[in-house]
């Protein structure tokens, strides 16, 4: 075989591995796993997550007399925007400090596992996964301690 076959075919190799390499950096892009916001279902998935969680607090006698006199419109926008935030989505969030929104209110540690229960239950309506659940579950625990016996 002369040498500018044997470069020839060289060259072709490199062309296919070049090729081979980028497919392989190509699919690995569009197989990303989706970001925590994504699997909430963004922006309104999260609304139809909180919307749910209203009516399970609306229908618990144990959490219904907590949101009594609360204005609901401003919890569910605040509730809206905070769940985006801490999924990383495009949100700001314009309520208040979770100390300073509890205090006075000295929620007990069984109030907050039923209100978690109650989340867990509402994306699960949603068909969020249950790994994502737990995802977003694991930011809003570090919560625990400006929201309980405040
Ligand atoms: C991780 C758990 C919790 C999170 C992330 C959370 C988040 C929030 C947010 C975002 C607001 C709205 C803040 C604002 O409007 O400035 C709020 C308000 C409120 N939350 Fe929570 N909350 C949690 C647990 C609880 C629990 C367990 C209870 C009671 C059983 C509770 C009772 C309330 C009440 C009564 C308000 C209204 C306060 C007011 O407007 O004066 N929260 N919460």
């Amino acid at each position: 075989m002369s040498v500018s076959i044997l470069r020839q075919l060289r060259a072709g190799l490199l062309v296919v591995a070049l090729g081979v390499l980028s497919s392989a950096v190509m699919s690995c892009a569009y197989h990303q796993k989706p970001s925590l916001y994504q699997q909430l279902g963004e922006k309104e998935g999260i609304a139809n997550v909180v919307d749910n969680l209203a009516l399970l607090i609306a229908s618990d006698p144990m959490l219904r007399p907590r949101f009594v006199d609360v204005d609901l419109f401003l919890f569910r926008t605040h509730l809206i925007e905070q769940l985006c935030k801490v999924s990383n989505g495009p949100c700001e969030y314009t309520g208040g400090s979770m100390k300073e929104v509890h205090r006075g209110l000295d929620i007990s540690d069984a109030e907050f596992n039923r209100l978690v229960t109650h989340l867990r239950e509402a994306m699960t309506k949603e068909q969020i996964p249950y790994v994502a659940q737990n995802e977003l579950l694991s930011k809003l625990a570090p919560m625990h301690s400006d929201v309980t016996y405040q």
